[in-house]
Order: C-alpha cells, then structure tokens, then sequence
C-alpha cells in the first residue's frame, strides 16, 4: 500500500469510481469497502485515512468498459445480478460502488450530498466450486455480496432469493451466452432495467469473424423467444484489454 502526501491525485469519475494519474500513469480506481484487504493483488493508495483499489481492465470486462469510458447505469443504490463472478475480482468493484456513501474522501465530490440512501446489493452467480471459495470469504468480508452457487441457465433454482434487480452484468463465456441473459432478465431484471453483457466471439464461434458473431448475439438481444427482449443503447470493442470481446449496454422493453 501507498500513502499520498501532497497534492490529492484523485477526482470522481462517476459514483464511487474514481480517477487519476497514480503510479506513473493514469488509473481508474474504487473506495475500498474492506480497508486493509487486496482482493486479487490490485495496487492500494492510501489517502487522508480512506483506501482505494485500483481496477485493472485487462482482469476485467466491466473494468474496461469503464477505461473506455462507458457511461455505466451502476450507482451505489443499484441492485446487481452478476453472473459468472468467478473468485470475485470484479465483483470486488462492484461491491465498492454499492458501499459507497460519499462520506469522506473526496471533500468536493458531489456525491458527498448524499448522506441518507439504500445502498444495493450484488447477487453473484457462479456455478463452479473453487472460486465459489474464494467469493465466500470475500463476501464475509463485505456486507453487500450475495454468493450463490448455482447454474446461470437455470435461474428457477436462485429465484427465491434474488429480490428485483436494476442491471443484469455477465460475463459468462458460454455460446448460450445470449439466452442466460434474457432468461435471468426476465425473472429478475425491473421494466426497463439494463443489461450489460461481455460476449466472447471465441466462445460462440471459433471460427467465424467475430463481428458477425456480435451481430447474431445483439440480434438474440433484440428479438427472441426467452422472455425478455431489448433495445441495445451502446456497443464498446473491449480490445486492448480483451480481444474479441464486445461490451453491449442494453435496456429491457
Ligand atoms: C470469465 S470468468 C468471469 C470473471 C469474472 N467476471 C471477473 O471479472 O472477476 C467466467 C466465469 O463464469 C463461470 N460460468 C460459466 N458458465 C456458467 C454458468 N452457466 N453458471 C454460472 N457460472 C458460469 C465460470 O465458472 C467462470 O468462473
């Protein structure tokens, strides 16, 4: 960890994330909502008693939509449906955002007006049991992760326990990638609610150009028989930090 002395390197980049050339060049990083912890080896600085994490886009898909500037619908009242949450590096993010409060650092941040707010919470889904581990005592660390071992495709067995969501993020590398999102958004996301989704091209088709892959998927989004449908609001290309991905922002109709 790092302690800054001098002048603050930080301003706000949106609720609960926050910028600044740190380190020697420019990061985007996240109040820590469990000071004192690195999740996943990520850079900490320390500033007037508060932590922050910083996020590595290459260790992440949401991470990166944000180094590209992505205008994200994530505020720390959002709830969050995370499917495919692995051991938690983003997660961890996520967690941050929600933790947020505005409550010291920065001083003349807007979001410091906000002193009274529910904060959300993050149902992370993730079917595979080693890094169901790792999520666990992550979540024993934060009060605002809900880790649930169970399969993405089968929503039904997780709908007792997951209340209403305002996004849905995945980041499953599955060729049914598509058809997992629009069947959770049916069960948990609220009318016009937004889906953020990583499609990994390889992952559908190894063969076939990716960008049509993009369009087949985005297609699926559009018009389907899931139970869910949406209007894609914006599309990112996730290279550098991931090649062959797409970020798609869509809202439920
Ligand atoms: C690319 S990794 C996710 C990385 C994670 N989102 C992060 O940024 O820290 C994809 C994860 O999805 C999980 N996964 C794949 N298919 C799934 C399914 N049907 N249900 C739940 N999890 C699934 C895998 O076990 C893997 O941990």
């Amino acid at each position: 960890m790092e302690t800054q002395s001098g002048d603050n390197p930080l301003r706000p980049f949106s609720d609960g994330v926050f910028e600044g050339k740190v380190w020697g060049k420019f990061h985007l990083l996240t109040q820590s909502a469990a000071p004192g912890h690195s999740v996943y080896g990520e850079k900490i600085l320390s500033i007037d008693g508060e932590e922050f994490r910083s996020w590595d886009p290459k260790r992440s898909k949401l991470g990166a939509l944000y180094y590209k500037r992505a205008s994200l619908p994530i505020a720390p009242d959002s709830n969050i449906l995370y499917l495919g949450a692995a051991s938690g590096t983003t997660v961890s993010h996520v967690s941050d955002i929600l933790a947020f409060c505005g409550s010291g650092f920065p001083k003349e941040s807007k979001t410091n007006s906000v002193s009274a707010r529910r904060n959300g919470l993050v149902y992370a889904v993730e079917f595979s049991d080693r890094p169901m581990r790792d999520l666990v005592m992550l979540a024993e660390r934060r009060k605002n992760i809900i880790p649930i071992l169970a399969d993405a495709s089968r929503p039904e067995f997780y709908f007792p326990i997951v209340e209403p969501v305002d996004v849905v993020f995945q980041d499953i590398a599955q060729a049914n990638q598509a058809e997992i999102a629009c069947k959770n958004s049916k069960y948990f996301l609220k009318d016009g609610g937004h889906l953020i989704l990583s499609v990994k091209a390889r992952s559908i088709d190894v063969v076939e150009n990716p960008k049509k892959v993009f369009k087949e998927e985005m297609k699926k989004l559009e018009k389907n028989e899931w139970g869910a449908s949406f209007k894609i609001l914006k599309t990112f290309d996730l290279a550098p930090y991931h090649a062959d991905h797409l970020g798609i922002i869509a809202v439920k109709k």
